[in-house]
């Protein structure tokens, strides 16, 4: 997947600039750890090993699945492109809709997410911790192991899987993760001629609408553990930004909607998450955190 998004962006910028760009593949500790994510302390695991060799000037560039960027910046790099957003949506990889899955089915993920909304929607099925990357995922559905996988629907399209999904699970039944279908092109804070070569790239309507998404995770993180899910679009003028903490059972939610200028996404966010906080999602602590 990492792979395939890089190299659309490379295609991208060359159509776009004329200039030629070379991949380097870089393996980051998160795609060779077989410890679940929720238990390696922390984000940022898809992302260090590509801003290290940022910083050794050893690439130029690096893509990342916005979602995986920790919210609190990294001063030595400056995101130069946000690329228009791919579909931002979860995705069921079944053999029925979620629906129609039968009472005890299983269902392989171990996003702290997507399992307390799936729990909200169906508390009668079984949620299955699941690692490893989207083919092998998917592989389990296959094999009959797991009725399905919840992935995330760029990802499955990156990966030419989407033929297999049987349902998009859309913003109303899960919200995505903040900034999920978006990416995220950076560079070394002190290389101004790249931030310039590679803002042709940025999208400014998915650059605001992620910067409402990540601001309330980086106001609901302070102030709670539990799962978050957000998403803002951006219409004319308009942002729109839903976000919800759910407790990790399923049995309780914080949802909250809010719309304003585009130019206002900032405080959108950080007000939303404090309206949120003020309604209780800071005491909607599961077992886990996220
Ligand atoms: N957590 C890993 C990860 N990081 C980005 C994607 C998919 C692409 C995206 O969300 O932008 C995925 C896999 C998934 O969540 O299914």
């Amino acid at each position: 997947m990492a792979t395939t998004q890089s190299g659309l962006v490379a295609a991208r910028l060359t159509e776009l600039t004329g200039r030629a760009v070379e991949l380097v593949g870089v393996t980051t500790f998160g795609d060779v750890t077989k410890a679940a994510l929720t238990q390696l302390g922390g984000t940022g695991v898809f992302v260090s090993a590509l801003r290290d060799k940022l910083i050794e000037g050893e690439v130029d560039f690096a893509v990342h699945s916005l979602k995986d960027l920790p919210t609190t910046p990294d001063p030595r790099v400056v995101i130069a492109a946000i690329p228009p957003r791919d579909d931002h949506r979860d995705a069921l990889v079944a053999g029925a809709k979620l629906a129609d899955l039968p009472s005890g089915a299983r269902i392989g993920t171990g996003s702290p997410r997507r399992i307390a909304q799936l729990r909200m929607l169906r508390p009668d099925i079984e949620c299955v911790p699941i690692r490893g990357n989207g083919e092998t995922r998917i592989g389990k559905v296959t094999s009959g192991e797991l009725h399905g996988v919840v992935l995330a629907a760029a990802g499955l399209r990156r990966l030419g899987r989407e033929a297999e999904i049987a349902q998009f699970l859309e913003v109303e039944e899960m919200l995505p993760a903040p900034g999920q279908g978006a990416l995220a092109v950076e560079v070394r804070a002190d290389r101004a001629d790249l931030l310039e070569l590679l803002g042709v790239l940025d999208d400014p309507d998915t650059r605001t609408a992620v910067t409402a998404e990540r601001t309330v995770l980086n106001a609901l993180e302070a102030g709670c553990a539990a799962p978050v899910g957000a998403y803002a679009a951006v219409d004319g003028q308009d942002l729109n930004l839903t976000a919800t903490v759910v407790a990790i059972d399923g049995g309780r939610a914080v949802r909250k909607s809010t719309a304003g200028t585009s130019s206002a996404a900032v405080d959108l966010g950080r007000d939303l998450a404090a309206e949120m906080i003020a309604e209780g999602a800071g005491t909607l602590i599961g077992e886990q955190a996220h």
